[in-house]
């Protein structure tokens, strides 16, 4: 089973406290998403692997450490997981951006995929797929279905808010991948919104309705 972490930094604690808030307007919301997924993307990317390279300094020949392993992708599911991407380039400029364009359907809550853009050799990335929300899971189930069925196998999922059910249901479609989340909330409601959430996280980002 891959990792389930709560982030539990208290920056990103206090920046979440504010987002949640009603009275945050749109642009507050989207650089404190920035800032937080910035925050995480420090957290998240603690393993990534290092090797020994040699170095000139001013003063002398020295063994120091890079970063080797696997290349990065980051993969927004749209709308939401837009606003995650630049805090986590901010930390690997060089990582490449997919996109996987879903939305969830109001009265089924299922997602319908309408997008799907990667970068050609996603299949040798280590992938970082991003979204605010977790609630069913249905999305990022989806959204990690059509990585792997494109060669995917190094994924790591990340978002700030999260509900018991989509948590359950994402391990247990995906056993392979590690979650990690900024806060576990309490439950979905009959609408399928976490409690007690954010609200809608594209159309707070977005200023939509
Ligand atoms: O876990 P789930 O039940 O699938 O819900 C989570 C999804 O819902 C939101 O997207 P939404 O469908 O609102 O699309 P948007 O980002 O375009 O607003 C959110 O950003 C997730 O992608
Ligand atoms: O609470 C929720 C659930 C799904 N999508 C959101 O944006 N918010
Ligand atoms: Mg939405």
């Amino acid at each position: 089973m891959g990792k389930f972490q709560i982030i539990t930094h208290p920056l990103i604690q206090h920046k979440l406290t504010i987002l949640r808030q009603t009275k945050t307007g749109s642009k507050d919301f989207r650089e404190l998403v920035n800032e937080i997924a910035m925050l995480m993307g420090y957290e998240v990317t603690r393993e990534l692997p290092l090797e020994d390279v040699e170095i000139e300094t001013p003063i002398t020949q020295t063994v120091q450490k890079r970063l080797s392993g696997k290349k990065m992708a980051i993969v927004p599911i749209l709308r939401a997981g837009i606003g995650m991407v630049d805090g986590f380039l901010s930390l690997v400029p060089a990582a490449k951006v997919g996109h996987i364009g879903m939305y969830r359907d109001e009265e089924t809550l299922k997602p319908v995929e309408y997008l799907v853009k990667l970068p050609e050799d996603i299949d040798q990335r280590q992938i970082f797929v991003v979204d605010p929300m977790l609630a069913t899971g249905g999305s990022a189930i989806l959204a990690i279905d059509s990585l792997k069925k494109r060669g995917a196998s190094n994924i790591k999922f990340v978002c700030l808010v999260s509900a018991p059910e989509g948590v359950k249901a994402l391990q247990e479609a995906h056993p392979d991948i590690d979650i990690f989340t900024a806060a576990l909330d309490e439950k979905l409601n009959e609408n399928g919104y976490i409690v007690p959430g954010l609200g809608d996280a594209g159309d707070r980002l977005f200023g939509t309705k």
